[in-house]
């Protein structure tokens, strides 16, 4: 069975033109990881949900714009050069379309973001600046120098039992994490200094974590990210029988 997964894209500037775009390792992960097809979803707004139809799977990645702090009811934005609200008029309604119909998401960094924010809870902007808090950002060197491990994370709940751990080593790079969690958020990672790293959505039909760190980078070299995307795929797979029995 060919498992189909949809990857909302960024809009971005690239060569003086608008173009729709994603990191090609969320795809790579996917295929080596999940076995499943990747197909990438160009952020054309609401209207994109009557695609969930033709999906296994939804994948949310990660990106350096920031959600609109509008859209959890803030005002001010500490970061009004890095929106994407292209990006966000798909991504939200899309993500509350695929929860209610049970479609599996893996939402990663900024994808951790947007599923808090579109179940109505809301983030720091600059977590960093929070008294007690790491600096969870990538800083500056090479991809490899910035997606290395950074700093541990605490497990609890399905993702412990997911991954047979109570704590691992994350990557980090993000200036933004989770502040109130929305409705049927579970925490179910914590970074030490009280920063949420993972959540679950309970109360959908579905299967559906967010992670503020980076799976898909290196995946095959790392037995955390192997787990994830192989129960990724298993979800994919277990809804992908479903609805075409139903069909
Ligand atoms: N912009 C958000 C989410 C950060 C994120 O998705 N980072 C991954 C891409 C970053 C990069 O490769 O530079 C935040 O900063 O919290």
């Amino acid at each position: 069975m060919s498992l189909i997964v949809g990857i909302p894209a960024c809009c971005k500037e690239i060569s003086g033109s608008i173009q729709h775009a994603t990191p090609s390792r969320y795809g790579a992960a996917l295929v080596g990881g999940a076995g499943a097809h990747p197909v990438l979803l160009p952020p054309v707004g609401e209207g994109l949900v009557t695609v969930l139809d033709r999906l296994d799977g939804l994948l949310l990645s990660g990106s350096p714009s920031n959600v609109e702090p509008r859209l959890y009811g803030v005002s001010h934005s500490l970061t009004p050069d890095r929106h994407d609200p292209q990006r966000d008029a798909t991504t939200l309604p899309l993500i509350r379309a695929a929860l209610a119909r049970g479609l599996p998401v893996l939402a990663i960094c900024r994808g951790i973001q947007e599923l808090n924010v579109a179940l109505g809870g809301t983030l720091h902007q600059q977590v960093q600046d929070l008294p007690g808090r790491m600096d969870h950002r990538g800083g500056p060197g090479t991809p490899e120098q910035r997606y290395r491990p950074k700093h541990k994370v605490l497990l609890s709940g399905q993702l412990a039992l997911m991954l047979g751990k109570t704590e691992t080593m994350v990557n980090s790079l993000h200036e933004q994490a989770l502040d109130r969690p929305g409705e049927g958020v579970a925490v179910e990672a914590l970074a030490e200094d009280g920063t949420i790293e993972a959540v679950r959505v309970t109360g959908v039909p579905g299967w559906a974590y967010g992670l503020q760190w980076h799976p898909e980078w290196q995946f095959a070299e790392n037995e955390d990210s192997l787990a994830i995307f192989r129960a990724f795929g298993e979800a994919c797979r277990a809804y992908a029988a479903g609805w075409r029995k139903a069909a």
